[in-house]
């Protein structure tokens, strides 16, 4: 793809038009935070169940993915069904996420951060044990 090229982090943008498409139980995409997520095998494992998933099929999931309160566990999971990113000209159509989980893709600083910190806790935490 022209001007993306060289660039290891390349990342696939997706227009709205293109993620509206892929409603059905077939192909199921979501918008969360900017990113495209196909959910079409997660369906089925949804601890949330099959139907809240299917109602956002096509669009912008954020607010309900973020309403729900979803566990640190879940937000590492979903970070397997992301495809590509939401077209940067496309984002002022849908609502604007909150700016704290808005990250560029592959995203794993937070949880390199997380294991850090881990490791310095415990680490000082065994270290007053012994
Ligand atoms: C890739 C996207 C998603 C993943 C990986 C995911 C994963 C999960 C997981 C692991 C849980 C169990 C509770 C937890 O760990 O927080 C859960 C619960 C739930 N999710 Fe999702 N979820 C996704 C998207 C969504 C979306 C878009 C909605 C809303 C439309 C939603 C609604 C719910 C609800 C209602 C529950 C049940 C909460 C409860 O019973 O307390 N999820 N989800």
């Amino acid at each position: 793809m022209e001007g993306n090229t060289a660039n290891e982090r390349t990342v696939k943008y997706y227009r709205l038009s293109e993620v509206e498409e892929r409603n059905s139980s077939k192909s199921t995409w979501i918008i969360i935070n900017y990113k495209v997520y196909d959910v079409t095998k997660f369906l089925e494992e949804h601890p949330g169940g099959e139907e809240v998933l299917r109602e956002q099929a096509g669009g912008d999931a954020t607010e309900s993915f973020e309403d729900v309160g979803h566990s640190s566990d879940a937000r590492e999971m979903a970070t397997s069904f992301v495809i590509g990113e939401l077209h940067p000209e496309d984002r002022p159509k849908i609502q604007k996420p909150p700016e704290s989980q808005v990250t560029t893709f592959p995203d794993n600083s937070r949880y390199v951060r997380a294991a850090l910190y881990d490791t310095l806790v415990l680490g000082t935490v065994a270290g007053f044990c012994v």
